[in-house]
């Protein structure tokens, strides 16, 4: 056990209802939205090979004219009820939006730099009517607020001089104020995911980051802030120097699941995920290997399987609208969802033998058990491993629950669940009602 200062806080899960009601959301929605909108992954003809929010940092593109995108920003096609109601339809509980991106273009107007929405053309903040409508919808709203900013000149990549040292003390009170700000403007928020983190100069923070992290806490309690906000005192990030996770759930999972329980050490995890290979912000080429509905709805049943939440990401237009293409699959995805969700909200790891048909997870509080079937074997039985002295009460398909479903014991704990004819291509869920062993 190494003696910390700056490490963990809390060993274990929180146990508050803020924190409940956010492990069981299931699907959440990433919003990546900003000045890299209008360049949308070109310029000039020529194509950026990287994601489109880091265009800026492509030398296909000076820096200044970059920079001067602030006043082409003019999305006169943004609805933010639409957008809401977009994700209401996909059954996403709640949102992630980006407040500030590396970039560090302010989609609200704040008072303590001018690179914000109130100097574009749109001049009106943003972040406030998409709040109100995503809390209309009963959605959740978390706000991703990057800390490297590479338009402050306050931000260093390390810190190797006096003036560095300097200028950085300038940068840490304007992040500081910046969070602050954007808690006292929104204050329904529930949480703050953070991003560009990992460069040494704020590695080396440790102290200012866990006393900014304890203010922000004080002053609004039940925040979630995830594992991506601070190093402790020996730069270790995500776990503390003694393994334990920093903050309240692991934020390690981008564009990628864990495989296993194991993999995730006991604590509450998000996987953010894009539709596109490696494309957050808005890109004109939809390019490359595009997720379908049933590699999405796989990833979601995996991510709810494991104990963590899935949030998927759209990157709307530089003016505003949602591309055609992430609006269908938000509608395939609700469509799914609307008959099958009872699998996907407020459910948890099962603690049973994974299976190659697919994902069990486990209504929380209860012994329902749900069975999301993605490979139906050729036999048309679904093996079930369960604990001793368990058998199966009941079973049958979410979509026809009066459908009873024959289980037939094939050892003391295990079990085939006979499938009639079910629709090929398309998931479906079979629920368990276990009881005890007579
Ligand atoms: C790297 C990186 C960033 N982290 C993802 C959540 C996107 O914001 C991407 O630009």
């Amino acid at each position: 056990q190494i003696e910390l200062k700056h490490g963990s806080h809390r060993i274990g899960k929180r146990t508050d209802a803020v924190m409940q009601k956010w492990r069981g959301y299931g699907l959440g929605q990433f919003i990546h939205w900003g000045l890299y909108a209008i360049p949308g992954g070109e310029w000039n003809g020529k194509q950026y090979n990287g994601a489109a929010e880091w265009i800026r940092s492509w030398n296909g593109i000076p820096k200044s004219t970059y920079d001067s995108l602030i006043y082409k920003f003019n999305p006169v096609n943004f609805n933010a009820e639409e957008w809401a109601v977009t994700a209401k339809q996909m059954g996403a509980r709640y949102v992630t939006i980006t407040t500030k991106h590396h970039d560090g273009f302010c989609l609200w107007p704040s008072k303590y730099t001018r690179y914000t929405i109130a100097n574009s053309p749109w001049k009106k903040d943003i972040m406030k009517p998409l709040v109100d409508a995503y809390d209309k919808q009963g959605i959740d709203v978390i706000l991703y607020f990057s800390v490297m900013d590479w338009n402050h000149p306050g931000w260093r990549y390390d810190i190797k001089t006096k003036e560095d040292s300097i200028a950085f003390e300038g940068f840490k009170q304007f992040t500081r104020n910046q969070l602050l700000e954007l808690l006292t403007l929104y204050p329904t928020a529930k949480g703050l995911w953070f991003d560009g983190t990992w460069d040494k100069s704020w590695i080396k923070q440790a102290a200012f980051a866990d006393e900014l992290e304890t203010e922000m806490r004080k002053f609004r309690p039940g925040l979630i802030i995830g594992s991506r906000f601070r190093a402790d005192e020996n730069g270790k990030r995500h776990f503390d120097s003694n393994g334990v996770l920093m903050g309240d759930y692991e934020q390690g999972w981008e564009r990628k699941i864990p495989n296993k329980i194991e993999d995730v050490h006991g604590n509450d995890w998000d996987c953010v995920m894009t539709v596109p290979e490696n494309q957050w912000g808005y890109n004109k080429a939809w390019k490359g290997h595009i997720k379908t509905r049933n590699e999405l709805l796989e990833m979601t049943a995996k991510c709810v399987s494991l104990g963590g939440n899935f949030v998927l990401n759209f990157g709307p237009q530089g003016d505003g609208a949602i591309r055609k293409e992430e609006k269908q699959l938000a509608a395939q995805i609700g469509d799914w969802m609307k008959t099958n969700s009872e699998a996907i909200y407020n459910c948890e790891y099962a603690g049973l033998e994974k299976q190659d048909w697919g994902y069990f997870t486990k209504k929380t509080g209860s012994d329902k058990l749900y069975m999301i079937v993605f490979n139906v074997p050729v036999s048309g039985a679904l093996k079930v491993k369960l604990p001793a002295n368990t058998s199966i009460g009941k079973s049958y398909l979410l979509a026809q629950p009066a459908q009873l479903l024959n289980a037939e014991e094939i050892s003391g704990t295990e079990y085939f669940i006979h499938l009639k004819n079910t629709a090929a291509g398309n998931p479906f869920v079979v629920v368990l009602e276990p009881t005890a062993k007579k």
